[in-house]
């Protein structure tokens, strides 16, 4: 019997006075999984995440979260890490004290240097936070989201305003987590992180799941595709799609399709120039929503 699912949101509906900001949403995340809820901008993401969290109730729809209701705090949050997008910590405690303090409220054990290592604050623990740098912020945020190393851990573009070190040591500290069986679920703008990581991918759109999937899965819908620029005077290669002296080649075929054009420009000895060639990525599945 499958294990029962660490996220489970069925029929979910999220609203503001008239406006219906989450429709019938439904999805779910299995135990040590890591899922990436990605979408357009207002496409609900946060309003979902909101009553996962148990920080927002539905309009209508279930959401359990262990099996319970993500409202019962002292059965969820002992188990649930949440790095929110804007966090509330106070202004005058240092570092320490507030990963001391939201740490012991999560209901959760830790070593309090320990996670200030993790989040690289180790130099910042005697720091006030109303000193600390947008980014300095966002890493505490991650701290107090993994204190005690949670079994869920819900990130919400943990990785916007951080530099690319601080960025490479939160991911080996989420996949940390994963090596210990944390399900990781997050929501990014940065579709590459999504893409190198996810497990599963749910894609919405105006309050909708729009697809869902393994990348391979959304991704293999839409045609790979070859590019590449002729020199003046070269003869026509034996495909269409030339557009301003440029040659683009939309293919379900990738690889016959290069093997026949290389073949071609080694036998007429044409340089292929800017030539680029790959699978559809992420990016095209989400520049292919509009079109829908
Ligand atoms: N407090 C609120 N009152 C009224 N409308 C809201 C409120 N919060 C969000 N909305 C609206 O609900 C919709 C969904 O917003 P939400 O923040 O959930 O989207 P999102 O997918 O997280 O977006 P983004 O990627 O831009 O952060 C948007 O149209 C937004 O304007």
């Amino acid at each position: 019997m499958p294990a029962s699912p660490v996220i489970d949101v069925e029929r979910l509906s999220v609203t503001y006075g008239d406006f219906t900001a989450v429709r019938d949403l439904s999805f779910h995340v299995r135990r040590g999984e890591f899922y990436a809820l990605l979408g357009t901008n207002g496409a609900g993401k946060t309003s979902t995440l909101e009553v996962v969290e148990g920080h927002r109730r539905a309009a209508s729809g279930a959401v359990r979260i262990f099996g319970e209701s993500p409202r019962d705090r002292r059965a969820v949050r002992p188990r649930m890490g949440v790095m929110l997008q804007e966090s509330g910590f106070s202004p005058d405690l240092t570092v320490r004290e507030s990963v001391g303090l939201i740490g012991a409220l999560s209901g959760r054990s830790d070593d309090v240097d320990r996670v200030l290592g993790i989040a690289g604050l180790t130099r910042k623990a005697g720091t006030r936070v109303s000193q600390l740098s947008g980014g300095e912020k966002r890493r505490l945020d991650f701290a107090t989201a993994v204190y005690g190393g949670p079994e869920l851990v819900i990130l919400d573009e943990p990785t916007t305003g951080l530099d690319i070190q601080s960025r490479d040591a939160l991911w080996a500290a989420v996949d940390r987590l994963r090596d210990e069986g944390s399900t990781i679920v997050l929501t990014t703008h940065y579709l590459e992180e999504a893409q190198q990581r996810a497990d599963r991918i749910g894609l919405m759109h105006e309050g909708a799941l729009h697809r869902e999937g393994t990348v391979a899965e959304l991704t293999q819908a839409l045609p790979s595709l070859i590019s590449f620029v002729l020199p003046p005077g070269a003869p026509e290669p034996p495909t269409v799609g030339a557009l301003n002296g440029a040659f683009h080649i939309e293919t379900f075929s990738l690889q016959d399709d290069l093997y026949r054009l290389l073949g071609w420009a080694h036998d007429t000895g044409v340089e292929l120039r800017e030539l680029q060639a790959g699978p559809t990525r992420l990016d095209d599945v989400f520049r292919a929503i509009g079109r829908a």
